[in-house]
């Protein structure tokens, strides 16, 4: 499971921490926190998280309280047996203040309190702006260290008193704690001259120890803290292997003391630089240093006991335990051999087959410590170029000897264990895959070491129910310190921050989850499983609410051998687990329940009042949208009112400009009112307003064209209508009849009538002609008068031809003389409604129309008499005519056509059957 760096320990993220005072990070409590932060209205300004506050009981405590039960907790043990939690502060390097990381976030307010605040780009700073965080917190530690701090004013106030504690024969964990690139490693081993707590408490050790060390090596610490009596030969080996340790660790400075190299590590492909080498070389000087501690002589140790110290060094590394005392990497290609926990007879941890070496003096501890830091496991990270990826456990045991004894017997064995954890990070952070795991795995750890120290925290403040379980065994980091937790041993913590202000989100985690350290107080009781299974068969009842019983059996409690117990008393215990397993498990049912409800109903009211917002600021967008398009459209209503006008405006005065031009020029007046305005002027309500700058310079460059466009349109127009009007003069002059063609016509109406009766005379003369000659032909035969009378007839039929052609053309000219005149009469009429202009005839169509109007009425009369008007009209068609390349004919009269038709035609021929064919009319 991927953790995030948010909250790392089981802590309570900002969000989830509320107004709270106090952090808890028990399932069941986060619910009552939940439910109380959701209950508050506003947030407190600033956090204050302080180990001498009293927690705020959470919902599950108010409603499981009852009145006369005497609630055990950190306040009423008094400060002097709290859990030593110190905060120390590193200096800011150059880069980082010149990245501008400066940013006040942390600020010491005096040497047990500490503010932070939140910078602005930080994750908390949002959630505060948000309503849901305090962007402030107050914390509170037993003892704070600025960044001016000196090692050995931090060794005097933390680990010194530790170390004089060990030799009283007790056992003292000291772990640091913070994120990475705090300065954790620094704190306990130091850099360069400035060496760490470890240097200064082993010289401090063996300081006191002067003259009082067991120099056989025949006791060896086991199992969880056991000793045993080694024979000659574990002790020659025991000997062996210390001084090849110590042998091949020289060796190996002296290479590295010869040249930069880099090699190794066999863990995880991690490399040791000869960086690190010349560090811890620089850290020896320092810890050889006589003067670096004040001296203090071994008067309070136990008389006539002698001390034997050994020493282990392990880390661990992706939830695996490897021995750092093993043959160095180069010595031993193989991977090393991981190490497993077991647990004694009494359930305590040890860390099975780990090297103890045993050391006699400051030195020859350091030069171990320094061999198995060369195995460690160290990497470069985005933020500490040479940053711990293991939790390593440097131990120191010491037997307490009493040499007088049978074969030197060991009375007590005392621990000095320093632990420096990796530390906490961002998983995605990391850009590299392995990186990736390691710091999934250090926060898993981390994360298990804040539940078991919260779920302790809840064990001693709810005394007067059944322990919660503490889960050490949820990861191997909480096992193997199981034991300083536990009342086999004390435990202090330091802290670790560095005031940039790109990590404040992950100082603020560390600093809740050190926060709950400070609320632990060390428990006087040894309980180990015996006694926790003799608690559970004494208990009388499970609900019982007499705390004062179970105050009193733990003073009684003793540690003992789980064989102790006969098969029912375990089978009374499993049974009491049970049932407890299953009031837990009921009460979390109850509890989630009343939390969901409390939630959801919470999370109704914040959508509802989320949803009125909502509406509220919809109404609100709608409005303002709605008046900002009036307003558009106002305004666009505005510009095209305006443009329109100038449009208008601008065109009146063109026209009239071109009316007084043609007027001037042509002196022609068109006696025309001038042109209405397309639209009518737009009232603008009083913004009437000049043309643009941009529109009157454009006017200005077109103005001039146009004008001469329209000047020569205009000159052209005038021509035509001068032409016009000299054609209609010419053809209103040729439609004015002759005026001789009335006697014309009655002249004509005379010959025809006498044609006709000519030609009636003449028929009869032929009928009777016929008839003479068919009475000739008869006699023909007789007698030969019958030549004659033939010529006689032929001569006959002649005059009767001619005259039937005089007659016939005599009919045909007067229809045509009747037809044409009504023609003109209908073109006088048409020309007559013709514009001035005579835009129609300038138009080669109507053009044509006109001048081949007598052809257009041929090609409509009946087929007999289309040869006759043919032969009237003959091929004078403008168009015919250009288009065979002939003279345009000149404008003749129809009655010249006439004549001349009269002219050209031939004289009419006899048809087949020797008579002559008579058009009828
Ligand atoms: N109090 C201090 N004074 C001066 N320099 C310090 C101090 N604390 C830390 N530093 C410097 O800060 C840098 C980081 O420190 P260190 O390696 O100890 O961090 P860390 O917490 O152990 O990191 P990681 O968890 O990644 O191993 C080192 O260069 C160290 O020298």
């Amino acid at each position: 499971m991927a953790l995030s760096m948010a909250s790392p320990c089981g802590v309570l993220s900002d969000e989830e921490e509320g107004g709270m005072a106090v952090f808890e990070s028990t399932a069941a409590d986060i619910g009552g926190l939940v439910g109380q932060r959701l209950n508050e209205v506003t947030l407190p300004e600033i956090s204050i998280i302080s180990p001498g506050l009293e927690p705020r009981p959470s919902i599950r405590e108010k409603a499981l309280a009852k009145p006369g039960v005497i609630r055990q907790g950190s306040g009423g043990e008094g400060n002097t047996d709290k859990v030593k939690v110190f905060l120390r502060i590193r200096p800011l390097t150059e880069g980082e203040k010149e990245r501008g990381e400066e940013q006040g976030s942390v600020c010491v307010q005096n040497e047990e309190s500490l503010m932070l605040k939140a910078p602005k780009d930080s994750q908390n700073m949002k959630s505060a702006e948000r309503g849901v965080a305090q962007s402030m917190h107050k914390f509170s530690f037993s003892q704070i260290f600025g960044p001016e701090t000196k090692q050995q004013d931090f060794f005097e106030s933390t680990m010194k008193e530790m170390v004089r504690d060990v030799l009283r024969g007790e056992s003292r964990l000291l772990y640091t704690y913070g994120v990475t690139n705090s300065g954790k490693t620094y704190t306990i081993q130091g850099v360069g001259r400035e060496a760490g707590l470890l240097p200064r408490a082993l010289v401090s050790l063996f300081r006191k120890l002067q003259g009082r060390l067991y120099g056989a090596m025949d006791l060896k610490p086991v199992l969880y803290q056991e000793v045993r009596q080694l024979d000659a030969g574990e002790v020659r080996a025991e000997e062996i292997r210390r001084d090849s340790l110590l042998k091949d660790e020289d060796g190996m400075t002296s290479r590295m003391r010869g040249g930069t190299s880099t090699w190794d590590s066999g863990i995880g492909g991690h490399s040791i630089t000869s960086h690190i080498a010349t560090q811890l070389e620089d850290s020896d000087s320092v810890c050889l240093e006589p003067d670096s501690l004040s001296h203090s002589g071994g008067e309070e140790l136990e008389e006539g006991v002698q001390f034997s110290v050994w020493v282990s060094f392990y880390e661990i590394y992706n939830e695996f335990l490897y021995d750092l005392l093993e043959a160095p990497p180069c010595l031993q290609p193989k991977k090393r051999a991981i190490l497993r926990l077991s647990d004694d007879k009494q359930g305590n941890p040890y860390v099975k087959d780990l090297t103890w070496v045993q050391v006699r003096s400051a030195v020859e501890a350091w030069r171990v410590l320094r061999a198995g830091r060369r195995n460690q496991s160290f990497a470069s990270t985005h933020l500490n170029h040479n940053s711990s990826r293991s939790h390593s456990i440097f131990s120191t045991r010491i037997l307490h000897v009493h040499p007088e004894a049978d074969q030197g017997q060991a009375t007590r064995v005392s621990e000095l264990s320093v632990c420096d954890l990796a530390g906490s990070e961002r998983c995605k952070d990391q850009r590299n895959e392995e990186r990736m795991k390691e710091a999934n795995n250090i926060n898993t750890s981390l994360h298990t070491l804040g539940r078991c120290i919260a779920a302790l925290r809840h064990n001693q403040n709810n005394k007067s129910r059944p322990p919660q379980v503490v889960p050490f065994r949820d990861s191997k980091l909480t096992r193997v310190l199981q034991g300083f937790f536990c009342g086999r041993g004390r435990s202090s913590m330091v802290v670790n921050i560095n005031p940039c202000a790109s990590t404040y989100d992950e100082t603020l985690q560390a600093l809740k989850f050190s926060a709950i350290a400070t609320q632990l107080v060390h428990g006087p009781s040894t309980k180990t499983r015996v006694a926790y299974i003799l608690s559970l068969l004494r208990e009388p009842q499970p609900h019982s609410n007499d705390s004062t019983l179970i105050e009193e059996d733990e003073d009684s409690d003793e540690d003992g051998d789980i064989t102790m117990f006969d098969s029912d008393a375990l089978l009374r215990a499993i049974e009491v687990l049970k049932r407890e397993v299953q009031r837990q498990r009921e009460e979390k049912e109850v509890l989630e329940a009343t939390i969901r409800e409390q939630v959801f109903s919470e999370m109704m009211e914040v959508i509802s009042g989320m949803e009125k917002d909502f509406s509220q600021t919809l109404e609100t967008e709608k409005a303002l949208m709605e008046e900002r398009f009036e307003d558009k459209i106002n305004n666009l209503q505005k510009s095209l009112k305006r443009y329109y006008n100038q449009e208008i405006e601008e065109r009146d005065e063109q026209i009239e400009a071109l009316t007084a031009a043609l007027e001037k020029k042509g002196g022609v007046s068109l006696a025309e009112p001038a042109p209405l305005p397309l639209f009518p002027p737009l009232a603008l309500g009083g913004e009437a307003e000049g043309p643009t700058p941009r529109r009157s310079q454009r006017l200005a460059s077109t103005t001039t064209g146009e004008l001469c466009r329209v000047r020569a349109e205009l000159d052209q127009c005038r021509t035509e209508l001068l032409e016009k009007t000299q054609e209609l003069r010419r053809v209103q002059g040729q439609l004015t009849p002759p005026e001789h063609s009335d006697a014309l016509t009655n002249a004509a109406d005379r010959k025809l009538g006498e044609g006709q009766r000519n030609l009636r005379q003449l028929r009869l003369d032929l009928q009777r002609l016929g008839l003479n000659l068919q009475s000739g032909e008869r006699a023909c035969c007789r007698n030969t008068g019958g030549e004659r009378l033939r010529h006689a007839l032929t001569a006959a039929d002649h005059t009767l031809a001619k005259q039937d052609q005089t007659l016939v053309e005599l009919q045909n000219g007067l229809l045509l003389v009747k037809a044409d005149l009504r023609r003109k009469a209908e073109t006088l009429a048409q020309m007559g409604q013709m514009p001035p202009c005579g835009s129609a005839s300038a138009t080669p169509g109507s053009c044509q129309k006109r001048g081949c109007g007598a052809a257009g009425n041929a090609e409509n009369q009946p087929p007999e008499k289309r040869h006759f008007f043919r032969s009237l009209f003959p091929q004078h068609t403008p168009s015919r005519s250009r288009q065979q390349g002939r003279p345009r004919e000149p404008q003749t009269t129809p009655y010249s056509r006439i004549l001349r038709s009269r002219q050209q035609s031939p004289p009419p021929s006899p048809g087949p059957s020797g008579r002559y064919r008579v058009t009828k009319c």
